[in-house]
């Protein structure tokens, strides 16, 4: 690649941008040498292959090669994300804010899916902090829960809504991630068809998205919490004057995050001086090109208002008592139906549940256990996944990794057993879904949707 073929007009753009290197930006373009990153999940530790870690991210590593991550099966269990490293930054800055605050808090990642972000931020937070994950589209709806599905945590809700709907929950949320929808230039190197969709236009047009959505969405944050913003652009307009746009419009105040200068970013002031923001150039960060920035808002925007909760449905405690024998420290969690099925939140968010059943269209609320029928329950893909399970109430299947593959394609697995009832498929003890083991079969219950469809293993 030369500087010819970017789009007209962008590198003379970006070359005007304080601590940009042209010279290295089109070299890491030619070169077109990505690098790969995975960020592990604590709550799955499994004995990764991993070469360096990502400086800004605990978690978060490089691999030297790109291997089959399809053909991986601790891909399947939620061991691990495949992550470009860039994004990792918001663990860095979600990890700032949080420091000194020992307060349980909410928070909301507007633009969620595929779900990246949000498996970060699952990550970073406790089992008393909760996690809506929020995606408008709703075709990108089953990407976001499957990912949160593999990740296993129960303080997490998935929601389809708009930002505006999120916006009627006042000062409901202590910290929102808004990595909004942008022109896309940050992914060049990853897609270089996305240099024949850009233009100034487009960018202008993000630009002017942006600011709806955050207007839309900052009623719902509180006095005091914070907003992390992030764009895949290099663009001024999506990123330096947006900040300065909510500084002006909602009073917001900038955060400066601590960096290191071996890391590689650039810290920019925006064109107004009232922001900070943190750019990241391929050829002078390991990553992709991404920008990301924190602010503090100083405004109330009021609280919502109270309603008696007349929504659960009635239960037996008996069939609670049914369910929690398959939940790990049953009592640090709420049980309830929808429709047949059992779920499970941590306890402390029957609350937030509530106000959230009442206000948005929920797609996944905590770990859905599965539909009791008389003594038995049949149980739900999202247990077999989710770390809650107490996996002393059910039979564990180990399988090697052609049998586990054989297993994710929903095929017949080849394995002797004695044992009958739904049992975990397990790879290197981790859960990969159910099967049931019959006297003369076993039926594999992975489900269709999400099965490896490819039949050779090969680059992904
Ligand atoms: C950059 S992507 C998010 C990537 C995600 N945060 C991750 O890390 O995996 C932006 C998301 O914003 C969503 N989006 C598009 N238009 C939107 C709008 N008007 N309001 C809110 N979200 C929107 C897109 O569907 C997309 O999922």
């Amino acid at each position: 690649m030369n500087e010819q073929q970017f789009p007209h007009n962008f590198l003379s753009l970006l070359s005007a941008e304080n601590g940009f290197d042209e010279e290295s930006f089109i070299k890491a373009h030619q070169l077109n040498d990505a690098p790969t990153a995975i960020r592990v999940n604590p709550f799955k530790p499994s004995a990764q292959k991993t070469d360096q870690q990502v400086p800004w991210c605990a978690d978060g590593f490089y691999l030297n090669t790109r291997p089959s991550f399809t053909f991986d099966p601790l891909f399947h269990a939620g061991c691990y994300y495949v992550q470009e490293a860039s994004s990792m930054f918001i663990d860095h800055i979600f990890k700032n804010i949080r420091q000194n605050d020992a307060e349980p808090v909410k928070v909301l990642d507007l633009c969620a899916a595929p779900g990246g972000k949000s498996t970060l931020l699952n990550s970073a937070i406790g089992p008393a902090d909760l996690l809506l994950a929020n995606e408008i589209i709703k075709t990108r709806v089953p990407v976001l829960t499957d990912n949160l599905s593999r990740w296993g945590q129960a303080n997490v809700i998935v929601s389809n809504n708009d930002p505006k709907d999120i916006g009627r929950l006042k000062s409901f949320f202590d910290i929102m991630l808004v990595d909004a929808p942008c022109s896309g230039s940050g992914m060049f190197r990853k897609d270089p068809q996305a240099m024949n969709e850009w233009s100034e236009a487009n960018v202008e047009l993000c630009h002017q998205r942006q600011e709806r959505i955050l207007a839309d969405v900052l009623p719902a944050l509180k006095e005091d919490g914070y907003l992390i913003y992030s764009t895949c652009s290099y663009s001024q307009q999506e990123n330096e004057d947006i900040l300065d746009w909510l500084c002006q419009e909602f009073e917001m105040e900038s955060i400066r995050m601590p960096i290191y200068k071996e890391w590689g970013i650039v810290e920019t002031k925006s064109p107004l001086q009232k922001a900070w923001g943190y750019r990241f150039y391929p050829g002078q960060v390991k990553g992709e090109g991404l920008f990301a920035a924190c602010l503090k808002k100083k405004t109330n925007t009021g609280e919502l208002g109270t309603f008696k909760n007349n929504m659960q449905q009635k239960i037996s405690s008996k069939e609670i008592d049914q369910v929690k024998t398959y939940i790990n420290n049953p009592d640090n969690f709420y049980y309830f139906k929808v429709n047949d099925d059992w779920l499970a939140i941590n306890r402390e968010h029957k609350e937030t549940l509530n106000i959230l059943q009442r206000h948005l269209y929920l797609k996944k609320s905590g770990v859905r256990v599965g539909k009791l029928m008389g003594k038995d329950l049949i149980p739900d893909h999202e247990l077999a996944l989710s770390t809650i399970i107490n996996k002393d109430a059910v039979l564990q299947t180990e399988l090697n990794h052609d049998q586990a593959i054989q297993y994710l394609r929903r095929d017949n697995i080849d394995i002797n057993t004695t044992e009958k009832g739904w049992s975990l498929m397990n790879f290197e003890g981790h859960a990969l879904g159910w099967a049931k083991l019959l006297p003369n079969r076993i039926n594999n219950y992975y489900p269709k949707e999400i099965r490896i469809f490819s039949q050779a293993p090969g680059k992904d």
